[in-house]
């Protein structure tokens, strides 16, 4: 009996002691920005508990209830929301010392270890961001010489498609390899066959990895990603993350054996050339792994955003055949039946509306991606604390009503005056981001945009399919803002 007593008492000493740690981790501190109420240990996950599963409606409500700048607790981790583009600016453009690191979580610790470009932080984020900028440049992101490499996709894309004789078809996996081969020859100096089944499998899992969920727990106690079973995603997501690395780790093995530092063909040459210079330095950061993890990055950010981009304007441009019709007008006055050049986009005004248009109502990025703050910062009287989770909310602005009347329609006018001339006030539109951390892909996108798109709607007319639904034009929500699958026809024209 005296056993059992003193079992008993050892056992709640325990958990009367992981209680306090959990509760002295979790408790509140004061003045931080408002938001629901927030208990110890558990935060405002009890409060949460009402909030729909469609994650842009939730963060609209909650920006009606408690302001522009509002906080979500959960397990003691701060998520603090910054809509309406004031405050976005002041937030990551005024003060971006503070608010352009990544937060830190299971992801980044224990599978990048920190490396990349995409979520990493600090030195090693700086140099590498600096350094992929200027190579990517160097290979021409935002010049014609990158042209002729997108137009080999384009017209490969144009004549699957073409094959398909107007049958009914779901354009996500011809838009996925196609861009994605861009980023291949930019990145490795080869393209794929869309039937390469390696390719395939490899975007399947770049794919798989924007969809498998995280779980913010693993964070906190890393070891329950060791406990038996896969409760916590864990092992899939190491899985994952070690094929794609493979995948990307013998390509870089086969360019070390042919490499020849006076004739750099790829990203991947460019790397392994800055290697060299740094060799003697045992602090350098151009380590193999860093290489894996920024062409890793260089996927996962510029193929699913840039072909989401592209699936939602084929949707609006099939739910709107007034405006497919008035632009390939546009093309057909300005382009006629020659190739298109990124030399025509200043004289189509109306093309380049539809462009915008689409990156607006998309919304492709509602929250763009997690940022967090490398100190505490007092800001309009509210804490906020180091290590917040910091969210920029570009959905505030794209669907921001008194900058853009109706904004739940697709209207290309918008930026247009009443002579068909560009306003000027497409800069609002901030699907890119801003700040330090803004997309590094942007030219390249737009590019890519620009001549697919173009190119599709010159040669045939998008219909929808006689035996699906028309395109839903109300997205998925998930890591991107995606539309749902769809079917529809390409007719070419004669
Ligand atoms: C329409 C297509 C695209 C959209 C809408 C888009 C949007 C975004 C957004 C919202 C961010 C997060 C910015 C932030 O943290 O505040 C981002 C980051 C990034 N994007 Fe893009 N992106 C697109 C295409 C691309 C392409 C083609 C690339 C190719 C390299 C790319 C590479 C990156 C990288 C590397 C980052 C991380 C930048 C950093 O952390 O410093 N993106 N993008």
């Amino acid at each position: 009996m005296l056993d059992l007593l003193q079992s008993m008492e050892v056992v709640l000493s325990v958990a009367a002691l992981v209680l306090f740690v959990l509760y002295y981790l979790t408790k509140s501190r004061p003045n931080l920005p408002p938001g629901p109420p927030s208990w110890p240990i558990f935060g405002s996950a009890l409060s949460l508990q009402k909030m729909g599963l469609n994650m842009i409606e939730s963060i609209r409500e909650m920006r009606a209830k408690y302001g522009d700048v509002f906080r979500i607790t959960r397990f003691g981790r701060h998520f603090i929301y910054v809509n309406g583009m004031e405050n976005l600016r002041e937030i990551f453009i005024k003060r971006a010392d503070a608010f352009s690191d990544r937060p830190s979580n299971y992801h980044t610790e224990y599978i990048l270890k920190g490396h990349g470009i995409l979520a990493s932080s600090g030195t090693i984020w700086k140099e590498h961001r600096t350094f992929a900028l200027t190579t990517l440049r160097g290979f021409g992101f935002g010049r014609r010489c990158l042209e002729s490499q997108i137009m080999e996709e384009v017209s490969c894309l144009s004549d699957k498609i073409a094959a398909l004789d107007g049958k009914p078809f779901d354009p996500n996996e011809y838009i996925h390899v196609s861009v994605s081969n861009v980023m291949c020859s930019i990145a490795f100096g080869k393209r794929y066959e869309h039937s390469d089944a390696d390719f395939q499998h490899m975007l399947t899992l770049v794919t798989k990895l924007l969809i498998v969920p995280r779980r913010p727990v693993l964070g906190m106690f890393p070891f329950l990603g060791k406990l038996p079973g896969d409760f916590f995603g864990a092992k899939e997501l190491h899985a994952i993350e070690d094929e794609v690395k493979d995948f990307v780790g013998r390509i870089i093995s086969e360019h070390k054996e042919g490499f020849d530092g006076e004739n750099i063909r790829d990203y991947i040459d460019a790397f392994l050339l800055e290697q060299t210079k740094h060799q003697n330095n045992e602090d350098s950061t151009f380590s193999e792994e860093q290489l894996v993890c920024t062409l890793r990055d260089f996927f996962l950010a510029g193929s699913e955003t840039t072909t989401t981009t592209l699936k939602w304007s084929w949707a609006f441009l099939v739910n709107h055949p007034e405006i497919q019709s008035k632009m390939r007008a546009e093309i057909d006055d300005v382009i006629g039946s020659r190739p298109v050049s990124l030399a025509d986009r200043d004289k189509m005004p109306f093309t380049d509306a539809v462009l915008t248009e689409t990156l607006r109502a998309g919304n492709i990025a509602p929250f763009a991606l997690p940022h967090t703050a490398s100190y505490d910062v007092n800001w309009n009287g509210y804490l906020i604390p180091k290590g917040a989770t910091i969210w920029p909310c570009l959905d505030s602005v794209m669907n921001d009503d008194d900058m853009f009347t109706d904004p739940e329609h697709f209207k290309p006018e918008r930026f247009l005056d009443s002579e068909g001339k560009r306003l000027g006030n497409e800069k609002s539109v901030i699907s890119f981001s801003l700040g330090r951390r803004v997309c590094l892909g942007e030219s390249l996108a737009r590019m890519e945009m620009f001549l697919f798109l173009v190119t599709i709607i010159q040669r045939f007319e998008l219909k929808p399919s006689p035996t699906h639904r028309i395109p839903s034009l109300h997205g998925v929500v998930g890591t991107a803002h995606a539309p749902r699958p769809y079917h529809i026809c390409a007719i070419e024209r004669t």
